[in-house]
């Protein structure tokens, strides 16, 4: 589908008004000139980026700061109210969340300024959504919403029944590479390492200029975990993945400690000891085994502490570990797992920087710092894991970009 120019978009939309009978607002005029903030070639308003994932919806809202006073008396109450809605509020509904944090303000995208924001929600509560997206009137609008993620595909039919929205679908990682690099260039503060990850007290967050950024590999663990190597604005290729991500961990989280969110996994987590859990190499060797350099504190295998007889027999032991052990060593298998898979694809890709991005690291930072000591410590100190603020938000950022840029599937 070709993206809308201004004029075309304001033809569609008095069409479509025209065939579903609904009354044309008096703020589309028929000279030619729309004003719902419309400028120049600009999709019309409001801009969103959405990024349907497996687990979350990433929804970017582009907020116009720079609307001239004439602009801001002509847009319609159905924008003004959107406006409103997103911009005063930072929870929406029970399971809604806006990262105010996360904001940007005088950000420029398509030559207008604004302020961006941040907003997220569980993908399965998309129908929630899309519901009130029509109790607050969009439907009316008849626009277009840049979408990515697999989403964009399953959910596109509900899109135009329920909201009478269309979506311009854009890939979800050439998506995700514009966002980041987008965010990246206007956030100074935006990217960043740990320095001293496994020791508490000198452990610190340390800016890092990525302004030069080629060669680098994406590690984007969302539900699933993708491998991306990158070599230029536009010269990437998928290298790897793997199932067990995000999802693994929240799920195996959930039913084995019966916890019901990922803060709370997150919670639980912070208070466990893994080695509660876990086999160390000092279990089986007594302390190093040296000649591989084999560290006695390294995990020989994952949560096998609570099966095996030792000076407990196993039920004794399994009746000592807490619900904060368990969900910290599922946090750390599945952690040590992605970091594993991140240095091999490194090292077969010849880079020794990795970004580890998505929102699995989203308050998370006993996975950053673990993936951060495991990169220095595996490569010899030749690979660095990198991380970035605005974690799972690019892919939305990104398709936000896309439109109008090239013509969306
Ligand atoms: N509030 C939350 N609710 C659910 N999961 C969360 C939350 N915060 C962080 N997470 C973690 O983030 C993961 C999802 O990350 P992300 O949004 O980057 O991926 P996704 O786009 O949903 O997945 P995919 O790209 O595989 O389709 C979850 O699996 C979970 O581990
Ligand atoms: C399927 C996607 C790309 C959806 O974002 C992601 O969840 C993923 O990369 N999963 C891992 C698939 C695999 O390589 O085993």
């Amino acid at each position: 589908m070709a993206p809308h120019s201004c004029k075309g978009c304001l033809r569609t939309r008095i069409a479509r008004m025209a065939e579903s009978n609904k009354e044309i607002p008096m703020e589309v005029s028929m000279n030619g000139s729309d004003t719902n903030g419309l400028m120049g070639d600009n999709p019309s308003m409001p801009w969103f980026g959405m990024d349907i994932g497996g687990s979350l919806c990433k929804l970017v809202y582009f907020e116009p700061k720079d609307t001239t006073k004439d602009e801001l008396e002509s847009e319609i109450e159905v924008l003004k109210n959107i406006r409103r809605y997103l911009t005063k509020n930072s929870a929406y509904g029970k399971t809604g969340h806006r990262d105010t944090h996360l904001q940007m303000d005088n950000v420029v995208i398509r030559g207008r300024k604004g302020t961006l924001h941040f907003i997220r929600f569980p993908t399965s509560e998309m129908g929630n959504f899309l519901a009130l997206a029509r109790m607050k009137g969009m439907a009316n609008l008849v626009t277009t919403v840049c979408a990515t993620g697999g989403g964009a595909y399953k959910f596109e039919e509900n899109f135009i029944r329920e909201v009478n929205m269309k979506l311009a679908k854009f890939d979800e990682f050439d998506s995700l590479i514009k966002g980041m690099h987008y965010i990246e260039a206007q956030n100074s503060d935006e990217c960043y390492y740990w320095a001293n990850p496994t020791d508490e007290t000198r452990c610190a967050k340390v800016n890092y200029d990525f302004s030069n950024p080629y060669p680098f590999l994406i590690v984007n663990i969302g539900s699933g975990v993708s491998v991306l190597s990158v070599n230029g604005p536009n010269n990437y290729k998928r290298v790897s993945g793997t199932s067990i991500g995000g999802g693994t961990f929240l799920g195996l989280c959930c039913l084995l400690t019966g916890c019901n969110s990922f803060e709370e996994a997150i919670e639980l987590a912070t208070g466990g000891d893994h080695t509660h859990v876990d086999k160390l190499v000092r279990d089986i060797y007594g302390g190093d085994y040296e000649r591989f350099g084999l560290p006695g504190d390294l995990v020989a295998s994952s949560f096998s502490a609570c099966c095996s007889f030792g000076q407990m027999n196993s039920r004794d032991r399994r009746s000592k570990v807490s619900r904060e052990d368990l969900a910290k060593a599922t946090l750390v298998t599945i952690t040590n797992n992605i970091g594993s898979i991140a240095r091999m694809c490194a090292q077969q890709e010849k880079i020794d920087r990795v970004l580890f991005i998505g929102n699995f690291l989203r308050v998370n930072p006993i996975a950053m710092k673990l993936l951060a000591y495991a990169m220095d410590y595996w490569s010899k100190g030749t690979m660095k894991a990198l991380f970035l603020e605005h974690e799972g938000y690019f892919g939305a950022v990104g398709c936000l970009l896309q439109f109008n840029e090239t013509t969306p599937s």
